[in-house]
């Protein structure tokens, strides 16, 4: 379980996170929404202890990120597909990050055919967007963490890599994973996420299941361009 609570960061005069609480559970697909520049990444640095808060907390199962023994075993994120060696093999990559936080090699090569990479041999430099993200994913995954972060996992996907990934999110929410999912697509979210965490200029403007964000006689893209068009 992700809990945030009062959460602020400032960069210099702006807020780009806003006093924000919010929970999120297990079980289920927690879509994170919001237009460009509303909060969600730094949010999410924040919850893995790439930024420090100006105010309030974001804790993972109690603890603060810096506090957790072994965190790739507590948390898995993907913030960045294409922060990795370009020149190593994908499972030259997980070995290394595995050595490098103690952790088996045991789950590499289920992993990679989990995420549709195994035997593939060429160097990640010359691999697709989709293929970086699969490998971030992966990398997140190694660990076998309960709680998993992922940053616009879907963007830049084709439409066979965007339907992989949510079978996937769904599949590992089904083992009873924490799973939080940002986006700026309400459409995809819509498919996606049990239950959405929207926020516009770092400020929360709803948290709800997906079902009720729904309104009579309004697509869901319609309430979402409403809610967060209020805050702007
Ligand atoms: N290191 C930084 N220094 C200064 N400003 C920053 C920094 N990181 C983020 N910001 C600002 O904080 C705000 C929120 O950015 P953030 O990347 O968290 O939004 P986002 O919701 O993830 O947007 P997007 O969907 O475009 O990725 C933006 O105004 C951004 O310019």
């Amino acid at each position: 379980m992700i809990e945030i609570a009062g959460l602020t960061k400032r960069f210099g005069r702006d807020r780009a996170v806003d006093d924000l609480s919010f929970e999120v559970h297990p079980g289920r697909v927690t879509g994170f929404l919001g237009p460009n520049g509303a909060g969600k990444t730094t949010t999410m640095r924040l919850i893995v202890g790439l930024e420090r808060p100006t105010a309030g907390r974001a804790l993972v199962d109690g603890l603060p990120y810096q506090k957790i023994d072994k965190p790739l075993t507590r948390v898995g994120a993907l913030l960045d597909a294409a922060a990795v060696h370009g020149g190593r093999r994908a499972d030259q990559h997980l070995r290394w990050l595995a050595a490098s936080n103690g952790l088996s090699r045991d789950r590499i090569a289920p992993l990679l055919e989990r995420v549709g990479l195994g035997g593939v041999r060429k160097r990640i430099g010359v691999y697709s967007l989709g293929m970086k993200q699969r490998l971030g994913i992966a990398a997140a995954l190694l660990g076998d963490p309960p709680v998993l972060i992922l940053d616009e996992p879907v963007n830049g996907l084709d439409a066979e890599g965007v339907k992989w990934t949510r079978d996937l999110l769904r599949s590992l929410a089904a083992e009873g994973r924490t799973v939080l999912v940002s986006s700026h697509l309400m459409s995809e979210m819509a498919i996606t996420a049990d239950h959405l965490i929207v926020i516009a200029r770092g400020r929360l403007v709803a948290d709800v299941p997906t079902a009720e964000f729904v309104r009579p006689g309004m697509s869901l893209e319609d309430v979402y361009l409403e809610a967060v068009g209020g805050m702007s």
